[in-house]
């Protein structure tokens, strides 16, 4: 039997649900789920962190001040940390069920394969639609080595009853990170194996030399340009054997060596559509291969870092072209990424590497602003704090923050960024004292 629909959307995170709200008012539209209604970012990956995060920054405020007026510092409870991170995750998959329901938007559970351009089956169910949306995001890829059984991931992680007292993490991405920083904090004796000699490729080497040097101060062991080589377990424990020759046992260990779009069940190749190992290629309208269907978030092949809102915006954009004959092609705005660690790193717009490459056309103005008042306010150890300005324009086209209050502050420059206020307009405006803010125009020089 045939159902017909105007737009099925297959997978129900922050891109696919996006583009649901954004047809439903006009369009007949059904979302398809395989596991998780909610997606990666509520039930396992920014928010369920970011709760957890929540005391490690708390316990990171009261250590920065001893002797300061503070005595003691706080330690912290791991299974009563959890339990408040699963009161939020626990409702999210029903919670983002009923709310689509709500919106008559038609749902249904399962893993839906292509038969053709214009059908796909769930279970023994046929469904007919005149568009679709892959939103099926990404899944952690897991390194090939001996023991790989063994390896655990992020979800894992976020959903540990006990910290194990002896954690090893691959990889020195966001995830590695993040959680590295989580487990350490709550007591846990942290190992990081990184393959070369960098951590976050992507931001600035110098911010992320310091926060590997904050990060090893807090008792994390980086193992630099070692590989993980092999996994064995022994009764409860694991020992990791590296390509350095090293034998190190742990409780648990977490591979977070990148994510990888999750595609094999879809049959692409019924329906036209192409992809690559980083996911599937679209045109400027985030239209694939086959016209009537198109792909949203982290399945994508692209540029742009793989983020929620980052998804979430192209979630809404794909249902504006699907319901108007003449929507541009799609262009993102500046794009802010955070690391929250201990402290955060943070940046926007033009990376600094390119803007040391072209002098003549950028201006950079790198501060070390730990001793101004709102960062010794908080006794920040070291905090920093790089904008880029266009030339001719004058106008600010990126920045770098380093420091426990990164997330804010990068904000704040990505809505000016945005805006293109200028240092004379900034300066005709009005903040509340002392705050954050309240520095901005100082980042303009
Ligand atoms: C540990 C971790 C921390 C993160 N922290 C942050 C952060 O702090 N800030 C940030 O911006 N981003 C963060 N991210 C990234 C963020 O979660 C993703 O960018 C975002 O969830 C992408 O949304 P999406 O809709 O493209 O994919 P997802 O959220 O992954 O949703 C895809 C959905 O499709 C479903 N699906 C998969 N295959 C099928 C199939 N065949 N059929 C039907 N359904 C299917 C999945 O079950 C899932 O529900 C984090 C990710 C992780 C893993
Ligand atoms: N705060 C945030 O916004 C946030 C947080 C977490 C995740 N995310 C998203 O999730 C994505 C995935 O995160 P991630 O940390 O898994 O990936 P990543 O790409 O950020 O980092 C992967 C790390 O693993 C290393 N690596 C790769 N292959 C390896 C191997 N075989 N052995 C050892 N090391 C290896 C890389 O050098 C790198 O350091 C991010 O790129 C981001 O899009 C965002």
């Amino acid at each position: 039997m045939a159902t017909d629909f105007d737009t099925i959307v297959i997978g129900a995170g922050p891109g696919g649900l996006a583009a649901a709200y954004g047809l439903a008012e006009q369009q007949r539209v059904l979302v398809v789920e395989a596991d998780l209604w909610g997606g990666t970012c509520p039930n396992r990956g920014c928010d369920p962190k970011k709760m957890l995060y929540s005391a490690v920054a708390a316990r990171d405020e009261a250590r920065r001040l001893q002797q300061s007026g503070l005595d003691g510092v706080p330690t912290i409870n791991w299974p009563e940390l959890m339990t408040f991170k699963r009161q939020y995750t626990q409702k999210i998959p029903q919670g983002t069920r009923s709310g689509l329901k709500a919106a008559g938007i038609a749902t249904i559970q399962g893993t839906p394969r292509f038969i053709s351009a214009d059908q796909l089956q769930v279970g023994d169910q046929i469904y007919r639609a005149a568009h679709f949306i892959i939103a099926t995001g990404q899944a952690p890829v897991l390194p090939d080595i001996e023991g790989k059984q063994y390896l655990q991931t992020s979800t894992d992680f976020l959903d540990l009853s006990q910290l194990p007292p002896r954690i090893a993490f691959v990889g020195g991405g966001y995830i590695a990170l993040e959680l590295a920083n989580i487990a350490v904090s709550a007591g846990a004796q942290v190992h990081i194996f990184q393959h070369n000699h960098r951590i976050l490729r992507d931001f600035p080497e110098k911010d992320t030399q310091l926060l590997a040097a904050a990060l090893t101060a807090k008792g994390i062991h980086f193992h630099w340009d070692t590989t993980l080589a092999s996994v064995t377990k022994h009764q409860e424990t694991y020992s990791l054997a590296t390509n350095a020759g090293q034998q190190i046992n742990v409780d648990a260990v977490f591979a977070a060596t990148g994510r990888r779009p999750q595609l094999t069940s879809l049959a692409l190749a019924a329906a036209g559509v192409d992809s690559t190992a980083k996911g599937i290629t679209v045109n400027d309208h985030l239209q694939t291969s086959n016209p009537a269907i198109y792909a949203v978030g982290d399945v994508l092949a692209k540029s742009q870092p793989k983020l929620t809102p980052v998804a979430s915006f192209e979630g809404r954009y794909v249902a504006q072209v699907i319901l108007s004959t003449d929507v541009k092609a799609i262009a993102y705005p500046v794009i802010p990424q955070v690391v929250y660690a201990s402290p955060e790193i943070a940046q926007v717009g033009v990376k600094l590497d390119d803007a040391k490459q072209q002098p003549q056309r950028y201006r950079i103005l790198d501060q070390d602003v730990t001793n101004w008042y709102t960062f010794n306010r908080i006794k920040e150890a070291t905090a920093r704090v790089t904008t880029i300005f266009d030339r001719q324009t004058q106008h600010l086209v990126g920045a770098i923050v380093y420091s426990s209050i990164a997330e804010e502050v990068i904000n704040y420059l990505t809505f000016l960024m945005s805006k293109q206020v200028t240092k004379r307009q900034l300066m005709q405006m009005m903040t509340a004292y002392p705050t954050p803010a309240s520095d901005l125009t100082y980042y303009y020089g």
